[in-house]
């Protein structure tokens, strides 16, 4: 009998782009979490479970346990720390940049700029190493509106087409990283159900062509 496994992912474009990785290792929802209300989705396998949650969430819930596996953005997991979890393997889906942005014609605040963002680690982190001190304030979304109303003199945002910042008048500035979401897995799973996580792994690794 294999070892019962739970798997976390967010709803959206990490997990339509997750679902034909998890049906390259043999896992396919039979449960729409678009449509359905449920938070702990079936799967084809009756030891397989989904659980659906905040894409920010899904290193917590793997870091402790609560579920053994988990597809997370890398901007994510450098803002959560990596504390308990491994990241065995790029996925390469939902791929962006994590950027410094503003507006290309805003008067400067030299002194201690202000900064808006829902990754404040991973700014605190970025100007520091630079030796730029900034005040950050943290923001939960819409981070393109801060720059706008003064909130804000640049913003730290992932950033994709570039159309959102171009709507709102904002040019990226500077490249922090590039992003793809991973497969992370729980530190304690990894050894107590190795055999499982390294077949599903292996699989999905072939999928993304690795
Ligand atoms: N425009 C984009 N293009 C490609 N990938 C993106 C884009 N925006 C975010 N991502 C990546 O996809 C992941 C999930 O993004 P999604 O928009 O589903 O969640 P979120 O709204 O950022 O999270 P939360 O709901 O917790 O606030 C992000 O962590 C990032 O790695
Ligand atoms: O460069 P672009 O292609 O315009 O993508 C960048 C946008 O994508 C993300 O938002 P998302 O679409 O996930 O909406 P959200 O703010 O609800 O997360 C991000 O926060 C940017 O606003």
């Amino acid at each position: 009998m294999a070892a019962p496994l739970t798997i976390a992912l967010s709803k959206g474009r990490i997990f339509q782009e997750t679902l034909p990785l998890l049906a390259a290792a043999g896992i396919v929802p039979t449960d729409d979490p678009e449509t359905s209300r449920k938070l702990i989705l079936d799967t084809d396998q009756p030891d397989v479970k989904l659980v659906i949650i905040r894409a920010t969430d899904v290193p917590t819930y793997v870091q402790y346990g609560a579920a053994d596996l988990g597809v997370a953005g890398k901007d994510v997991l450098l803002e959560h720390g990596g504390e308990g979890l491994y990241e065995p393997l790029d996925l390469r889906i939902a791929r962006c940049r994590l950027m410094v942005a503003g507006r290309p014609d805003q008067p400067l605040r030299w002194h201690r700029p202000r900064i808006a963002t829902k990754f404040v680690n991973i700014a605190r982190r970025y100007f520091a190493d630079q030796g730029r001190q900034v005040e950050i304030i943290k923001l939960y979304g819409s981070m393109e509106l801060a720059p706008l109303v003064g909130l804000a003199d640049y913003i730290v945002d992932v950033v994709d087409t570039g159309n959102t910042l171009k709507a709102n008048g904002l040019a990226p500035l500077e490249h922090i990283a590039d992003i793809s979401s991973r497969l992370i897995v729980n530190k304690a799973a990894m050894k107590m159900k190795h055999a499982r996580i390294k077949a599903i792994t292996a699989r999905m690794a072939v999928a993304v062509g690795d």
